[in-house]
């Protein structure tokens, strides 16, 4: 229960719920066994009038309809109570859910890009949805069929207590024998039953990779042998749906013996005594009933048990992620107004993951408004200079200084706000196209989007699609070309009117003569942003104010496109190499 503590705090939030919830479970439980007293004494009347000399039909007619109406009366209580219960505890563990839901959402968005590197999507999603509805099993369900039992117990071990006491120590014997058993049934139904749950997790994520790489599989014709693969999975999920199902077919004909079992003693126990005339016939009616009604909350026991081991296993999950610290933190809470100088001093940085030393002993300084081109070949740490300028990681050595002040102690809130990031592979979101753009600035007006668009001159593309503006993206929508997406991608970022924009080399995709036009319309906007374009091309860096060429993490040339051309090096065989590819 340890971990389950965690869940006080919403608890103390709900109390009103929960408390009205209790008494009205604990009022219910008293018109319930009401019932069975009620029957049982029906069953007297009915056993008095029989045996007795003088029939008088009316008074007999009277007794009889007075307790008929108990009886309604009584159990139209039980179900608006039962209602309320549901209203209030069923609720509660609603809210609970939602909230807790949305504790573990901003706790996602807080930690650092290496948390997502470190765990799989799967398993994020998993927490947030799976075991957040296991712990809902503890907040809902668990405390009310516990209240419900402990209740029903006592008022019902009164009432029994008060008619016949060695036949109701008779009739509970069976009772703790039901609840383990029951228990342990539950335990070996939650095993195979997360076994079930993984199978057909791996069946959904086979066929979504298999339908997001239809083409693939249909380019290499592999079609059969995918399906002999998901043959093989769906079989093993098969047999596990079966054993499962096996153990679930114990469970009621189980409870049904046991309760045979207490109904056989209370009739031989109960007949005993009334042939002694211990009790009445109406006794032993009211006995039956009773063990109906106790069988299920005893059984729940079991089955609550299980809930909450579930629940405790659940939430340590969800603890794990909750209790870590983002690496990434925002140092101060003051506003810190960027200008747009970016200075770079021997920096040294080794992704903790992989220990690749991705940058080693980088230095250089950008004024605000000046353009710097990277260029290098794959792998040779080009990103990771981005990377560090939104700080989605910190330096291991060295400073990274925006406006000469480490970039630590920086809003970082500020310093996101005031960026423009592009990445490789454009990341459109399944919406209009509109609102794809307008992610860069919520409140942009529509001519301020078609204005962006222009200028990443992808405006003529999307009026040229049927919804133009309102086109949607993704899956259920319009598939946009590389190029496409990435200009998509750069309107996003310019609408911004960001101090700092960073290409990650998102112009891959769109030929030579329209990145010119994109790079000349930016070349206006961004006078007072300062830039830097990661790319393989000449043509995207030769205008830059400087230029660097990287290798293996270090900086091999340094300089402007000029002055790189006569060097002789790297950067010059690259532009001999476009320029030839061109010119043929
Ligand atoms: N998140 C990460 N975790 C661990 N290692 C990484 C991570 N990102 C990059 N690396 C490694 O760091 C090195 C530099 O990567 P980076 O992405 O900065 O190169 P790049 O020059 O941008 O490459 P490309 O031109 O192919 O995009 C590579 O060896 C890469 O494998």
């Amino acid at each position: 229960m340890k971990e389950l503590q965690y869940l006080n705090k919403f608890f103390k939030t709900y109390k009103k719920q929960l408390i009205l919830g209790i008494l009205i479970t604990a009022i219910s439980k008293l018109f319930t066994v009401f019932v069975p007293k009620l029957i049982g004494s029906t069953v007297d009347v009915i056993d008095r009038y029989l045996k007795s000399d003088v029939k008088d039909i009316a008074i007999f007619k009277a007794e009889l309809l007075q307790n008929i109406l108990l009886i309604i009366g009584t159990a139209i209580i039980t179900g608006i109570m039962t209602f309320y219960m549901r209203q209030y505890i069923i609720n509660m563990s609603r809210y609970i859910e939602f909230d807790l839901k949305n504790e573990i959402y901003k706790q996602y968005q807080k930690l650092s890009l290496n948390f997502y590197k470190k765990n799989r999507t799967g398993d994020l999603m998993n927490r947030i949805s799976e075991d957040v509805s296991q712990v809902r099993m503890y907040t809902g369900p668990a405390i009310m069929y516990s209240i419900n039992t402990i209740t029903l117990f006592l008022v019902a071990l009164i009432f029994m207590f008060k008619a016949a006491p060695t036949l109701t120590l008779y009739t509970i014997i069976p009772l703790p024998i039901l609840s383990l058993l029951i228990y342990k049934i539950s335990k070996e139904i939650h095993k195979r039953s997360t076994i079930v749950q993984q199978y057909l997790s791996k069946l959904s994520t086979f066929s979504q990779e298999t339908f997001s790489g239809i083409s693939v599989i249909k380019a290499y014709h592999i079609e059969n042998h995918t399906l002999t693969d998901f043959t093989e999975l769906s079989k093993e999920s098969k047999e596990k749906q079966i054993s499962l199902v096996q153990i679930q077919a114990f469970f009621f004909p189980l409870m049904m013996l046991l309760i045979g079992i207490s109904n056989i003693i209370v009739i031989y126990i109960g007949g005993k005594q009334y042939m002694n005339n211990e009790i009445s016939l109406g006794t032993i009616t009211e006995f039956i009933i009773y063990v109906n009604l106790l069988t299920w909350p005893v059984a729940t026991v079991g089955w609550v048990t299980s809930i909450i081991q579930q629940a405790e296993a659940s939430q340590k999950r969800i603890n794990e992620f909750l209790q870590v610290e983002p690496e990434i933190k925002n140092t101060t809470k003051l506003s810190t107004p960027i200008d747009g100088d970016i200075s770079f001093k021997n920096v040294t940085f080794t992704y903790d993951d992989t220990n690749i030393t991705a940058l080693k002993d980088i230095s250089f300084d950008l004024k605000k408004g000046e353009t710097l081109a990277i260029i290098g070949k794959t792998g040779s740490g080009k990103s990771t200079i981005l990377d560090l300028v939104s700080r989605l990681y910190d330096t291991n050595q060295g400073e990274v200084l925006i406006d000469s002040k480490n970039i630590a102690d920086l809003n970082l809130y500020d310093l996101r706000e005031h960026i423009g990031y592009v990445p490789q592979d454009a990341f459109l979101f399944s919406d209009t196209i509109n609102n794809n753009v307008k992610f860069g600035k919520e409140n942009a007006t529509e001519a301020e989007v078609v204005e962006a668009a222009k200028n990443a001159y992808v405006h003529k593309n999307i009026i040229n699609f049927k919804d133009g503006y309102d086109t949607i993206l993704g899956e259920r929508g319009i598939t946009l070309s590389g190029g496409q997406k990435q200009r998509i991608s750069i309107a996003r970022a310019i609408i911004k009117s960001p101090k700092l924009l960073l290409f990650d080399d998102c112009l891959s995709a769109v030929d030579t003569e329209t990145e010119e036009k994109i790079l000349n319309n930016l070349k206006e906007l961004t006078t007072a942003t300062t830039t830097i374009i990661v790319t393989h091309r000449i043509s995207s860096a030769k205008n830059a104010d400087q230029i660097i060429v990287l290798d293996h993490g270090r900086i091999a040339e340094k300089g402007t496109h000029k002055e790189l051309t006569k060097a002789g090096g790297y950067y010059h065989k690259l532009y001999e190499k476009q320029l030839s590819e061109k010119d043929s």
